[in-house]
């Protein structure tokens, strides 16, 4: 041991670790079904424009696809396809029995609205949880396919038997697709929960407050990790690339490191959650038919 008094440095939550547990817990459960005479569960993955980081995930989605057992097929149109083209390819998807999940990556080119094509994958095989009757769903507590990432979260805290139950969560962030669902997730399972969006002041004071820290901002800039609450879960779900090509979260994982009691990394954190979940997803969609 080195003479100077050891710096705290907080535990890591793994969702490399557990985006591999799930996924082989996936692959049995669908190896059971396919032995048994079932379908292979089926996603149709749909690119449209040459989006660099978009390319990167998609092919971290279709990897998951060949590991669980999942069967995966994908889309590439070019920038330029028109909205009813990609209406086309929706509706001939939907209507596709082997087809069970449909995951159509966001974002599109501006003269596409993502709404629109949203709301045309039918809501059974919406294994993004995008859809206006999934979103309505989990806002009821209902039975729907969820979101990934928020569902994601919900699955790595458990898998460290760490319970939001009665815990400050703080999440700052919004959107449709991460902090908005997120904030439902937190609050059913027994968190009180504030939102912090572009209007809150006193960002700080907020931060601050919590005993789960989620940002999901997509800007490195907005929460300073000295603002941490001492022992802290932070939740780190932004995802931004530096100028040197490496990948970073929304948090200074140095600064946070030496507050939080848990954190997740970027790479390793959440990305890895969503994938995972994504082929939870589509195996429960399969599971409807
Ligand atoms: N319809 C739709 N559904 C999505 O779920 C969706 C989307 N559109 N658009 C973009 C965002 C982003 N997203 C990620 C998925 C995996 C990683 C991931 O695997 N991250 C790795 C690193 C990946 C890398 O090396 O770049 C990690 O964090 O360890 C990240 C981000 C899904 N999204």
């Amino acid at each position: 041991m080195p003479n100077q008094a050891m710096s705290h440095s907080a535990q890591i939550l793994d969702g490399k670790k557990v985006s591999k547990a799930l996924q082989s817990s996936l692959s049995l459960q669908i190896k059971k079904r396919v032995d048994a005479g079932f379908d292979a569960p089926g996603l149709a993955v749909v690119l449209v424009g040459n989006d660099e980081a978009s390319a990167v995930y998609v092919n971290n989605k279709i990897k998951a696809c060949e590991r669980t057992g999942i069967r995966s097929k994908s889309y590439h149109l070019p920038r330029q396809t028109s909205a009813v083209a990609l209406y086309n390819l929706i509706d001939e998807l939907n209507e596709n029995p082997q087809v069970h999940g449909i995951l159509v990556q966001l974002p599109l080119p501006e003269h596409i609205d993502e709404t629109e094509v949203t709301n045309r994958i039918n809501p059974k095989k919406d294994v993004d949880g995008f859809h206006a009757v999934n979103v309505g769903h989990l806002a009821l507590r209902q039975p729907g396919l969820r979101p990934c990432t928020p569902r994601g979260v919900i699955t790595l805290l458990h898998h460290y038997h760490i319970d939001p139950k009665g815990h400050h969560c703080v999440i700052v962030g919004a959107s449709n697709i991460v902090g908005r669902p997120l904030l439902l997730e937190m609050l059913f399972a027994g968190a009180t929960v504030t939102s912090c969006h572009r209007f809150t002041r006193n960002l700080e004071q907020h931060v601050a407050q919590a005993d789960i820290l989620c940002v999901a901002v997509g800007n490195p800039n907005v929460v300073n990790a000295e603002w941490i609450k001492p022992g802290a879960i932070v939740i780190d779900i932004g995802i931004n690339r530096m100028t040197d090509g490496s990948l970073a979260g929304d948090i200074d994982y140095k600064v946070a490191c030496q507050k939080a009691g848990w954190i997740t990394p970027v790479p390793g954190g959440i990305g890895p959650m969503t994938v995972a979940t994504l082929m939870q997803n589509t195996f429960e969609a399969s599971l409807l038919s």
